[in-house]
C-alpha cells in the first residue's frame, strides 16, 4: 500500500480583491467556511495523512472553525507572502517527517470545490518532478505590449495552460527551490514556478474548470451554483465518474 499524503493549505491571505468584511476563507458557502471546506476535502480523503494550515498571527476567526482542535490539522503561522507561508509549512513537515523528500500536496484554501477525483488524479500521478492541477486555455490568448493596451500577438493556445492547486512536489525540493527563488527575488506565485526556476518540469495534469480559486465578490456567486451542480453529480456518480 502507498505511503499517506501530507497537504499544505495556506490560509494566511486577507482576500483584498473579496472586498468583504473578513478574510474571504471565512466567508460561508452553503452555511459552511471556505477554509472548513478545502480543509474536509483532505480529510475525507483515505490517502491523505494529515492537514497543516497556514493561519495567520491572531487569525481570530480560525478558533470557530469546526477543525479548530482535530487531530489531523495541525497549524503554523502565516508568513507575508502566500510562498512564505507554504515555506512555513514545509518547514514543519520536515521537522516532522522522516523522509524528507515524500511528496506532499499544496492547495489554496481558497479553492474549496476542488472534487476528490480531481484530487486523486494528482496523488496517484507518477513522476519524478512534480506535477499541478491545469486547465487547457478554452480562449484565445492575446499578449499585450507593453507600454499601450493594444495587442501585439497571439499566442498557440495548445501551449497555454492555467494553474490550479493542488500542486505536488517532494518535500525539501520544493522547500530547497522556494526558498532559492526568495533569495534570488523572482516572483513566485504558485510552487511549480518556483521548481521551474529551480530547472524542473512539472507534470501538467488535467484539473477541473470548477476548481475555481475564489477571488473577486462575484466568484461566490458562480461557487454557490458550481457546488450545487457538483451536489447533484455526486449522487449520481461513483468515484470514477461513472453513472450510477
Ligand atoms: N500571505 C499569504 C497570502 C495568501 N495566502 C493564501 O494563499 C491562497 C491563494 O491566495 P489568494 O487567492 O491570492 O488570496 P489572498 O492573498 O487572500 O487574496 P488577495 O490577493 O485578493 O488579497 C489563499 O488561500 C490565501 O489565504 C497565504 O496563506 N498567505
Ligand atoms: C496558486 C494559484 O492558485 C495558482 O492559480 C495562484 O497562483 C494563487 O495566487 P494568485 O496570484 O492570486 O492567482
Amino acid at each position: 500500500m502507498s505511503r499517506l499524503m501530507w497537504a499544505v493549505i495556506p490560509a494566511a491571505g486577507v482576500g483584498k480583491r473579496m472586498l468583504a468584511d473578513c478574510p474571504k476563507q471565512y466567508l460561508t458557502l452553503a452555511g459552511q467556511s471556505i477554509l472548513d471546506r478545502s480543509i474536509a476535502i483532505f480529510l475525507e480523503n483515505p490517502q491523505i495523512a494529515g492537514v497543516v494550515v497556514g493561519i495567520s498571527q491572531g487569525d481570530a476567526y480560525w478558533p470557530e472553525s469546526n477543525y479548530f482542535s482535530h487531530d489531523k490539522v495541525h497549524v503554523v503561522e502565516g508568513g507575508k507572502e502566500r510562498s512564505d507561508t507554504v515555506l512555513n509549512g514545509l518547514k514543519y513537515l520536515q521537522s516532522k517527517l522522516d523522509d524528507r523528500q515524500q511528496n506532499v500536496l499544496v492547495h489554496d484554501a481558497a479553492r474549496p470545490l476542488l472534487t476528490q477525483q480531481a484530487l486523486n488524479r494528482i496523488i496517484q500521478h507518477q513522476g519524478d518532478q512534480g506535477a499541478i492541477l491545469a486547465m487547457p486555455s478554452r480562449d484565445t490568448v492575446k499578449w499585450k505590449m507593453s507600454d499601450t493596451q493594444q495587442a501585439e500577438k497571439t499566442l498557440d493556445r495548445n501551449n497555454i495552460w492555467l494553474a490550479q492547486t493542488p500542486q505536488k512536489f517532494p518535500l525539501e525540493t520544493l522547500s530547497c527551490a522556494l526558498q532559492q527563488a526568495n533569495e534570488l527575488g523572482i516572483d513566485i506565485t504558485d510552487e511549480c514556478s518556483a521548481m521551474e526556476a529551480a530547472g524542473y518540469q512539472p507534470d501538467l495534469i488535467v484539473g477541473e474548470s470548477s476548481n475555481l480559486k475564489l477571488t473577486l465578490p462575484e466568484d461566490l456567486l458562480i461557487a454557490e451554483a458550481l457546488l450545487s451542480f457538483l451536489s447533484s453529480q455526486a449522487t449520481t456518480q461513483n468515484e470514477f465518474g461513472v453513472q450510477q
